[in-house]
């Protein structure tokens, strides 16, 4: 019998009242890989992120965790070793870093919480702030605090929306690095395409809440359709 996919996202089709966000959305996401998920704003990236992640109800479709159905609540995702960073980062501005870190880890009952949150923190150069408050940190090392808190978990598929988004060239190369030596399945949503094309192992491309193309980077950079819907906009911004 074959492994199933770590992430399996068959026939996702969320609607917003009248508008359909995604239409019909397929793809895949193996242990060790990562597979970045972009296309121009309004194409349905962060509505297939958040459907992955049970924030958004589907109207039809499937996501699968290793085969199961995937679980709605933040403590399920954990349990079936999912973690997540989103857009807005969701830190406990007001606990520390290490407190920060420590959040899903305590919701997970996990008896070596401390070492893995201190481990976490030490992998991401965050030891020195460990104490501070997350809410006084500059924006780079609260945006890896988050990615802290995530990868604490020992994740067997982490969700990242967009981990580059107001990071300088410096973070985002270090960022690169993190990513490149996880073991674990990435799905990644960004608009930075020199991070994507250097982070990814293969890329869904949506447009109007469709999987227009998906491949290794290179091939898709090159589609016609890709370029006509993303990256031609994008080389002539
Ligand atoms: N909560 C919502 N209510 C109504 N419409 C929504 C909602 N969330 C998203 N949409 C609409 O669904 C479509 C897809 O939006 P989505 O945010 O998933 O796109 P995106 O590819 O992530 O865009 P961006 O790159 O700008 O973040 C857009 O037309 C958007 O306006």
């Amino acid at each position: 019998m074959t492994t199933p996919p770590r992430l399996s996202v068959r026939g996702l089709r969320v609607a917003f009242g009248g508008l359909t966000a995604l239409d019909g959305v397929d793809f895949d996401v193996h242990d060790g890989e990562t597979v970045a998920l972009i296309g121009p704003n309004g194409a349905g990236k962060t509505t297939a992120f958040n459907a992955v992640c049970g924030l958004v109800k589907p109207r039809n479709g499937t996501v699968r965790i290793a085969g199961r159905p995937a679980p709605a609540r933040p403590t399920g995702l954990l349990k079936a070793g999912v973690a997540r960073t989103l857009q807005g980062l969701g830190l406990f501005e007001h606990l520390t870093v290490l407190e920060n870190v420590l959040v899903p880890l305590t919701s997970l009952r996990d008896p070596d919480a401390d070492a893995k949150a201190r481990t976490a923190l030490d992998d991401l150069g965050l030891t020195a702030h460990a104490d501070r408050p997350a809410g006084t940190l500059p924006y780079p090392e609260r945006k890896r605090t988050a990615l802290a808190r995530a990868l604490a978990t020992g994740p067997r598929l982490l969700l990242l929306d967009e981990p580059a988004g107001g990071l300088g060239p410096a973070d985002i190369d270090a960022l690169a690095e993190t990513i490149e030596r996880l073991d674990c399945a990435v799905l990644v949503v960004e608009h930075h395409v020199d991070f994507v094309m250097r982070v990814a192992d293969r890329v869904v491309v949506l447009d109007f809440g469709r999987v227009i193309a998906a491949g290794a980077p290179e091939a898709v950079q090159g589609d016609p359709a890709v370029e006509a819907a993303y990256l031609g906009l994008e080389a002539a911004a």
